[in-house]
């Protein structure tokens, strides 16, 4: 389940939101030839929202459509890419969700929380998409 929502979080929210390549050489794909030179940008914020791919349900927080895994989350099974893709693929992906999940079951033995009435959602990117206040939270012991 958690992975489930980490899944989620990272499809609603990729912290890279677009991946950029430069053709070395003239390159055919399907149809198209492209000159050596050529800047290609791939918007991974675009294809997680597409509602042709996820469904008219795209903008909702919903993690249980990752319950059969990453290829049945969608109509296009390649179109997941919050760590990126092919030879240049992250290769800290499996440290980054463990860490998570350690992180979240530590804090849940202890806490309870909730967001704080101060936060505002107000995703922006700087390099990396992020909130731009910040997310206050408030715990409460267990
Ligand atoms: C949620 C956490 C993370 C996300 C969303 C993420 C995302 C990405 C993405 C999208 C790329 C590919 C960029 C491209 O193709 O242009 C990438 C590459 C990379 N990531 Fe991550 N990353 C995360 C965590 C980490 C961590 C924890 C590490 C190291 C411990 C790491 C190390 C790397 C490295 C070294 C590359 C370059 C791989 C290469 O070029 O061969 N990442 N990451």
């Amino acid at each position: 389940m958690v992975t489930m929502i980490l899944y989620e979080v990272l499809r609603l929210y990729p912290p890279s939101i677009h991946f950029s390549r430069k053709t070395c050489k003239e390159v055919l794909m399907g149809d198209k030839r492209y000159p050596a030179g050529m800047m290609i940008e791939l918007s991974v914020l675009l294809m997680h929202h597409d509602p042709d791919i996820w469904e008219s349900d795209v903008h909702e927080f919903k993690p249980e459509r990752f319950a059969e895994g990453i290829s049945k989350a969608s109509k296009n099974s390649g179109a997941f890419l919050p760590f990126g893709w092919g030879p240049r693929i992250c290769i800290g992906q499996n440290f980054a969700l463990t860490e998570a999940k350690m992180a979240i079951c530590m804090i849940l033995q202890r806490f309870d929380f909730v967001l704080a009435p101060s936060y505002t959602h107000a995703p922006y990117t700087v390099v990396t998409l992020h909130s731009m206040h910040g997310a206050q939270i408030r715990l409460g012991l267990i």
